[in-house]
């Protein structure tokens, strides 16, 4: 049976570049995010993940959906999807790359090949928009 990753990411766009972050020990940037944990809301979800990988706060007032995507997951399984709830949202606090994370980096399109499909999908998305240069 095919295996399907539910998460949550954080779409966070300034001067037309994509917040992107480099777990430790993966080979990629991914945008912020993560595995929803038991019966978490989609907002529970991300306020957890950003927090433990970037160390700042979602504003849940200023929470927005940008889309949903969906394709084979990075460094999984043949086969394993990954489905990514994408939502913008400001914050507070100063963006840190906690222990979890090796290296931030503010991508632009230019940079699609270094993220995993589903990411390359929304950046398409995002570029199509004028939103991501
Ligand atoms: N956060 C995030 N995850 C992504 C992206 N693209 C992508 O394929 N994924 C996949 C990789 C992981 O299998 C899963 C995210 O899981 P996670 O961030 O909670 O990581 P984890 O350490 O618990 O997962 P794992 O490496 O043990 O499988 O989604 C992305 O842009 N952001």
């Amino acid at each position: 049976m095919a295996t399907l990753i539910d998460t949550v990411a954080w779409v966070r766009l300034e001067g037309g570049r994509i917040l992107c972050a480099r777990p430790r020990g993966k080979d990629a940037f991914y945008i912020p995010g993560g595995k929803r944990e038991g019966a978490e809301t989609d907002l529970q979800t991300l306020v957890r993940e950003v927090a433990e990988e970037l160390t700042v706060a979602i504003r849940p007032d200023t929470v927005s959906h940008v889309g949903t995507y969906q394709a084979e997951a990075h460094a999984q399984a043949p086969g394993t999807q990954v489905r990514m709830a994408c939502y913008a949202a400001d914050y507070t606090g100063t963006l840190t790359a906690s222990s979890e994370i090796e290296e931030v980096a503010w991508f632009g399109y230019a940079d699609r090949d270094r993220v995993p499909p589903v990411d390359q999908v929304l950046f398409d998305d995002l570029h199509r928009d004028g939103l991501l240069r």
